[in-house]
């Protein structure tokens, strides 16, 4: 296993002590987050499930015998542990790089406590060197592109991709992130935007980051 692998899973497996007994958890996407799963079966027993935000973690979940809740029946949501592809000192995040960002920022939205696992690498001063994905209706691709070009970005259409929902991605390069809530907002109110994957005004509670050899907790400033 790489180095960066090894600190994935060591991060993914610090969250399981977040996880209280008899609780549906909630889920994210991607590989750190595959290695959460993978230590989660140990404990299927003790929860009463998952709520998960794509179907790749729905998939793995059900493969370990673990129960995927509909999230409109599951009530309160006490733990949602996901990955990042950027996180800064303030816990806010850029996330999407596997595309499952609007689910994972409802599941978020609906849960007490954000948990962010991640190897150290995804540690940094200032969001917005990883591309920024926006979920997009895919009519509006062009029009909401325009409009991202006016707010000084540069969108690069995710060929071949169509999310969970339908829907398309714009990677989007060269933001200058200083003002991440102000940013996020802004997406957002671009007619056809779905959801944008700034995770700023809802960002980490907890980050759990590896480089390998240790896990480290941070706390929102
Ligand atoms: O937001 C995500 C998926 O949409 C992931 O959490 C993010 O891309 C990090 O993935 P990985 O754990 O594979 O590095």
């Amino acid at each position: 296993m790489s180095t960066q692998d090894n600190a994935k899973r060591l991060a993914a497996e610090a969250a399981i002590a977040y996880v209280k007994p008899g609780t549906i958890v909630g889920v994210g996407t991607g590989s750190t987050v595959n290695y959460f799963i993978d230590a989660l079966a140990a404990l299927k027993q003790d929860i009463e499930g998952a709520v998960s935000s794509s179907e790749a973690s729905t998939a793995r979940l059900k493969s370990h015998g673990i129960p995927v809740y509909d999230l409109n029946g599951a009530g309160d949501i006490d733990v949602y542990v996901d990955g990042a592809d950027e996180i800064n000192r303030h816990l806010q995040m850029i996330k999407g790089g596997g595309g499952a960002l609007t689910r994972e920022k409802i599941v978020a939205a609906v849960a007490k406590t954000f948990v962010c696992i991640a190897d150290t690498s995804k540690e940094v001063d200032m969001l917005g060197t990883f591309p920024l994905p926006v979920e997009v209706i895919p009519m509006a691709r062009s029009y909401v592109a325009r409009e991202i070009v006016k707010l000084g970005g540069d969108p690069v259409y995710r060929e071949g991709v169509t999310t969970d929902n339908g829907n398309i991605i714009l990677d989007v390069y060269n933001l200058h992130i200083d003002e991440p809530i102000a940013l996020e907002g802004k997406l957002n109110q671009i007619t056809g935007v779905v959801t944008n994957g700034l995770f700023a005004a809802r960002g980490a509670d907890v980050a759990l980051l590896s480089d390998g050899q240790q896990v480290i907790t941070r706390t929102r400033d």
